[in-house]
């Protein structure tokens, strides 16, 4: 296993509380790990943490062997990129000019340009690139940040080898067709060596999409293994508070076989 991101012993307050008791986590390549757990459990903190935004106020954080404390913010914005819970901007750009944010300073103007139409097709938002972001839907705006982050991920590949790939509740404002394509992308940067670790609030989606489910619960990583090894009606129970059996889950309103890493975006 090829360690992209190793975090030991991080931990964060705020306000007076501890909001992220100590951990250890590694994220490696290959691998697209699921962050589950209630409101408030710190996956945010946690993915914001391990993404660099944000320093713990214990611990460390390590991309390859370096520590985050010690890079510059070009070689971190080379390193990983970051969607967001949801990103508004104060000046009406075009959808293009957001997703050129991505593109800064990579290769000439005709490679820009193929990063461009890939990020977009990528994100099913060609047909708004001369849009203004800010009369976008919550959907649309979403999309157009997963865009600028492939961008971002595009540059970063041609001068780093390991990437990793943060998403903080990427679907939350998707329809169904959208939901599955940027979880089909997702998977398909992990077949391609990116560590990608996504918060999904669907345990149907988590589990069919991660190889990995790190559980959260009050500030703690409460379990941490395969879809299959975690998700069990006890852990339902305990950290979400529900009276359900994951047998029950096929039940629910779409089931969804485990996709290949070769699925349509
Ligand atoms: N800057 C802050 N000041 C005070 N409390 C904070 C701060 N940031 C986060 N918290 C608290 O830390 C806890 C964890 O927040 P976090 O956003 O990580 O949760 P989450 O698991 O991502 O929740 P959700 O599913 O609702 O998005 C919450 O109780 C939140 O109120």
């Amino acid at each position: 296993m090829t360690a992209v991101v190793t975090a030991t012993g991080i931990s964060l307050e705020a306000a007076g509380r501890t909001i992220l008791a100590p951990t250890d986590l590694a994220l490696a390549a290959g691998e697209l790990t699921v962050v589950i757990g209630p409101n408030g459990a710190g996956k945010s903190t946690l993915l914001r943490v391990l993404a660099a935004e944000v320093a713990p106020a214990s611990g460390t954080v390590v991309y390859g062997e370096t520590p985050v404390a010690a890079m510059p913010p070009w070689r971190l914005a080379a390193k990983r990129a970051v969607l967001p819970q949801s990103a508004q901007l104060a000046f009406p750009f075009t959808v293009a000019e957001v997703v050129r944010l991505g593109l800064d300073g990579a290769g000439n103007a005709a490679e820009r340009m193929d990063m461009m139409r890939r990020a977009l097709a990528a994100a099913d938002v060609a047909h708004l690139a001369g849009r203004n972001y800010q009369t976008l839907s919550g959907g649309e705006q979403q999309r157009v940040q997963f865009a600028r982050v492939l961008g971002q991920l595009m540059v970063g590949g041609r001068r780093e080898k390991h990437l990793a790939l943060f998403l903080d509740e990427p679907v939350a404002s998707l329809d169904l067709r959208h939901q599955l394509g940027l979880l089909e992308h997702a998977r398909r940067l992990a077949g391609e060596g990116v560590a990608v670790l996504a918060i999904l609030h669907d345990l149907n989606l988590a589990a069919a999409y991660g190889d990995r489910l790190v559980v959260m619960k009050a500030g703690a990583v409460f379990a941490d293994g395969s879809p299959e090894t975690v998700l069990t009606d006890a852990l339902l129970r305990d950290v979400f508070d529900v009276r359900l059996s994951v047998g029950a889950v096929p039940a629910t309103p779409f089931v969804l076989p485990r996709p290949s890493a070769g699925g349509a975006a």
